[in-house]
């Protein structure tokens, strides 16, 4: 048998089967958490003109330190419409344009008011434009905002909608086929017979998948059959082909031979990772194929290191690999081994713990971890207190 192919290379390796799929316009509140497919720009400018910062006054700086006499008002969505004179003030809310002679907000916490007359009660603006939010301080029309590969976040969708758009180019939705092989499945709810397992790893992907832009095409569970199997992928209309089980080495692991039966170029098969050694990756006309590993750890794991990123890269990602972060060991941990592992771990006062059994099978320990302990392969053991590299569950 080949060696195993190291994770990174395997990741890589996926990664450049995806070609981008079709961009779409599609309206802001539909964008969330999806990429941008081309760069932004500012369609307006913003803030449109010189605004308010605060409640209080409109002033001329240079009439500092009064008095004043109130002329007018200028609102949010309610401006000031003429010019005001020297020693003139304007009261003024937040949000509200500076009328035309003004340029500095006196807040109202440091005036007080006698009938017209305005007086400084405090120590006023220390400078010109004082609390004054200029025009174009956020950005101005033209100006490049986003690049394209950007997730759009709640906050990209603001700037967007601030920016002047109505909607945005995206990729169009990945449609994602999913199925779960293996004769000793039943579907999760039913009754369970002797030699029979409720089949949950399609619910666990789904879910895994569920912030991301996808339809879900659901191929239901398929017996260890190659002929059902190459039924179930004969023909498909999907970007993407997501299997479960099957993967390994077995007489019953038929994912593989219905594939290639079907004229798929399979791609690799087999990865230096624990859990998730036999995960497969390949095409199937335009439909790309990741075939998990039956075990729901290893499903667990391989969906988030080589599903979610494929997804992501496909509807626009231009970074989906997913990101780690630091954690310090509550206890320790032995050497690795020649692959790269994954260890369910639980956080306690912001130390990591793996003390539990690390069998691909087990869900409760996976349903408990807040987090992935990333060992690389021959990585030396590991004593409380030092850093380790992790995957956030949260
Ligand atoms: N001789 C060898 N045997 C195995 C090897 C190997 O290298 N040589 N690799 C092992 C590793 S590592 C893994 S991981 C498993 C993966 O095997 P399969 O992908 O063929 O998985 P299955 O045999 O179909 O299932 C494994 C296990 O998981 C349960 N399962 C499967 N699908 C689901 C589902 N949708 N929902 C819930 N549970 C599921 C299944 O009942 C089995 O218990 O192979 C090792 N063997
Ligand atoms: O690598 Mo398998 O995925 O150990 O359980």
């Amino acid at each position: 048998m080949r060696p195993l192919l190291p994770l990174a290379e395997a990741q890589a390796r996926l990664l450049a089967l995806a070609e981008p799929i079709a961009a779409e316009q599609v309206p802001l509140a539909q964008a969330h958490n999806r990429w941008l497919a081309q760069d932004l720009h500012a369609g307006r400018t913003q803030p449109s003109s010189d605004l308010s910062a605060m409640d209080g006054y409109a002033i001329r700086f240079a009439d500092m330190p009064g008095p004043w006499t109130v002329v007018g008002e200028s609102a949010a969505g309610r401006a000031h419409q003429d010019a005001v004179n020297p020693r003139e003030a304007i009261r003024i809310f937040t949000g509200a344009p500076m009328p035309t002679g003004t340029d500095t907000v006196l807040v109202q916490e440091e005036a007080a008011r006698d009938g017209a007359t305005l007086l400084l009660a405090g120590e006023g603006p220390p400078h010109l434009a004082r609390n004054v939010r200029r025009r174009g301080l956020d950005f101005s029309e033209g100006e490049m905002l986003l690049s394209a590969g950007t997730r759009l976040t709640p906050a990209c969708l603001a700037l967007a909608g601030t920016a002047g758009h109505a909607a945005l180019p995206v990729r169009r939705r990945v449609r994602v086929a999913v199925a779960a092989t293996g004769d000793e499945l039943v579907p999760a709810g039913a009754p369970v017979g002797e030699a029979e397992l409720p089949e949950t790893n399609r619910l666990m992907l789904c879910a895994q998948l569920d912030d991301l832009p996808v339809d879900i095409l659901d191929l239901g569970i398929l017996p260890d059959r190659q002929d059902a199997l190459e039924a179930a992928f004969a023909g498909l209309d999907a970007d993407l082909l997501v299997t479960s089980g099957g993967a390994s080495v077995g007489d019953h692991d038929l994912v593989q031979p219905a594939l290639k039966a079907l004229g798929a170029n399979m791609d690799f098969w087999r990865v230096a990772l624990r859990p998730g050694k036999p995960v497969m990756a390949g095409r199937l006309g335009r439909t790309l194929i990741t075939g998990l590993p039956g075990n729901p750890v290893s499903a667990f794991v391989t969906a988030l290191l080589f599903v979610r990123p494929l997804v992501a890269r496909l509807a626009g990602a231009v970074d989906p690999l997913p990101r780690t972060g630091i954690a310090v060991l509550g206890e320790p941990i032995a050497a690795n081994g020649e692959r790269t592992d994954y260890l369910r771990a639980e956080l306690r006062d912001g130390r990591a713990y793996a003390s539990t059994i690390q069998d691909s099978s087990m869900l409760r320990t996976l349903a408990r971890a807040h987090c992935l302990i990333l060992r690389q392969p021959h990585a030396p053991a590991a004593k409380i207190g030092d850093s380790v590299e992790i995957l956030d569950l949260a």
